[in-house]
């Protein structure tokens, strides 16, 4: 697992841009994994920034999206389709018909988890997934207590996951208590990922997914098992980090090893 600390989250979303927008321009047909909340924000920010002004081209790009709520139209202000188009599709130049979110409104989950799992590997299986994390260290929906080895599927959300996303719905009444949501056995499979975490309320879930045991208490500690995953922190995210000055160091070899390239 590669750390990435950066001074603030801003730079952080630019170094999260930048690698997606290297693949892009390497393979035009990438496959994205995309994740909501309000962590990749800025990053989508980014990415429009450079559709719009470097000519960076979402044309041939498919995407699919990590979660929805269940029992959201996509019209909703709150479905994770309707986030999507704000804060990204709408602004690029990406094919609507080549963005997946699974359908909050499907009536036989079962059959529409195994169908949205056969679109991915249809598609030629995720390049690159983009990923956030909950405060319990939770990647996408799956909760703590999911099996490491789960699949998009149905799924209970957690009361801190549910008090977390009340900001969103106006009160922890309106939140649904239900999501469709790719299994951590899912996300393991693309072919690399870039979690993100910025401010001191990630810093917990932060250290117990990376340093801690892989436990099915923090589904995201599954990540250590995944061959290329790179996390980018800001430096409160990093806080409680206990080989910080490895990680740098790591990161100062890197550079080291990139300027004898170029040069
Ligand atoms: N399903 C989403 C996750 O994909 C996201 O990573 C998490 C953190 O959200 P935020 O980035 O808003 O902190 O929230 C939800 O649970």
């Amino acid at each position: 697992m590669r750390v990435i600390i950066e001074p603030t989250a801003d730079q952080g979303s630019q170094r999260a841009a930048a690698m997606v927008a290297q693949l892009i321009r390497k393979k035009p047909r990438a496959v994205l994994g995309l994740a909501t909340g309000g962590t990749p924000l800025r990053l989508y920010q980014e990415l429009i920034r450079m559709h719009q002004t470097e000519g960076l081209d979402f044309s041939r790009v498919v995407s699919f999206n990590l979660d929805e709520y269940v029992g959201l139209p996509p019209t909703h202000p709150q479905s994770y389709r309707h986030f999507m188009t704000e804060s990204l599709f709408r602004h690029i130049n990406i094919d609507i018909r080549n963005t997946h979110v699974p359908d909050g409104r499907a009536l036989d989950y079962d059959t529409y988890g195994a169908q949205y799992e056969a679109s991915i590997a249809e598609a030629g299986g995720i390049d690159m997934q983009i990923l956030g994390i909950g405060r319990d260290g939770h990647i996408a929906f799956n909760e703590p207590g999911s099996s490491l080895g789960s699949r998009t599927r149905l799924k209970t959300l957690a009361p801190e996951t549910i008090r977390d996303n009340a900001r969103f719905f106006g009160g922890e009444e309106e939140v649904p208590r239900l999501a469709i949501t790719m299994g951590v056995g899912t996300i393991l499979e693309s072919k690399k990922c870039i979690m993100l975490a910025f401010g001191k309320e990630k810093a917990e879930a932060i250290a117990a997914m990376i340093e801690g045991p892989v436990t099915a208490q923090v589904t995201g500690s599954a990540l250590q098992f995944h061959q290329d995953v790179v996390v980018i922190l800001d430096e409160e995210s990093a806080s409680q980090l206990t080989r910080r000055e490895y990680y740098d160091e790591v990161e100062e070899a890197h550079r080291r090893l990139q300027s004898e390239k170029t040069n």
